[in-house]
């Protein structure tokens, strides 16, 4: 069952993420010599991460990785990649190790079979998993009307490629079950357009209507959702 935090705008739910991150992070680093956090991209993270980076961390011994990615280079505007290394790995924070999921592979199904070693090299669980929730219910790339949704559900694999029907561009997306593979979860949803769409998907309903109830549903790993109208 998903633990819900309303908070009153989207900057304190932002402050109010970072502080629960760098908590869990930190408890991860005086057991262990290295921890992941895994991160989405979009829009709604730039405030996280901001808030983030500014958190006392042994920035040096944190890998991060993302959740998904869209199939473009990281000097695309698009690039959740560039994302992350603009507004988290700034300061202190650049100290922090990138695994990037695009590579310059052919296809986006051939980047994914590259990264099965290099994500396999990761230590498990990951520290944290931090995703958004998109306004068709997608969460990381795994999107209600993409071909390879239930592949994604499914799969032991770590990652695959994502061709949505509406979203642009290709992606990289990894399994439900890779993202499961971490101590907590956090979901940062916020905006007014978003809010019947959380209460739909907190409610019943098929998880292939709405992937993010994979996540809300399940009881292996903890989840929190950071929300503001
Ligand atoms: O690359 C992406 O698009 C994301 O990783 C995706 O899963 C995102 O978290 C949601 O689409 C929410 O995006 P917004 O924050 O832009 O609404």
């Amino acid at each position: 069952m998903a633990r819900l935090l309303e908070y009153a705008d989207a900057e304190t739910a932002a402050a109010a993420l970072a502080l629960h991150v760098a908590g869990r992070l930190r408890a991860d680093l005086d057991s262990q010599e290295r921890t992941v956090l895994v991160v989405s991209g979009g829009k709604s993270p730039v405030p996280f991460f901001r808030a983030l980076a500014a958190q006392p961390l042994a920035w040096e011994r944190l890998i991060v990785t993302l959740a998904d990615e869209r199939w473009v280079p990281p000097d695309h505007p698009d690039s959740n990649e560039a994302l992350v290394r603009r507004h988290l790995l700034t300061g202190r924070a650049a100290a922090a190790r990138m695994v990037p999921l695009w590579s310059a592979s052919a296809t986006p199904e051939a980047a994914a079979q590259a990264l099965v070693p290099v994500l396999a090299a990761l230590p498990r669980p990951f520290g944290q998993v931090v995703l958004g929730m998109g306004e068709d219910g997608h969460v990381a790339s795994l999107f209600p009307d993409a071909p390879e949704l239930q592949e994604g559900l499914r799969t032991a694999e770590p990652v695959l490629a994502v061709h949505p029907g509406a979203a642009p561009h290709p992606r990289l997306s990894l399994s439900l079950a890779t993202l499961l593979q971490s101590r907590d979860l956090a979901l940062l949803v916020s905006g007014e357009p978003k809010a019947r769409l959380l209460e739909r998907a907190l409610g019943d309903g098929p998880v292939e209507e709405l992937p993010v109830r994979a996540v809300l549903r399940q009881a292996a790993v903890p989840v929190s959702v950071f929300w503001a109208p």
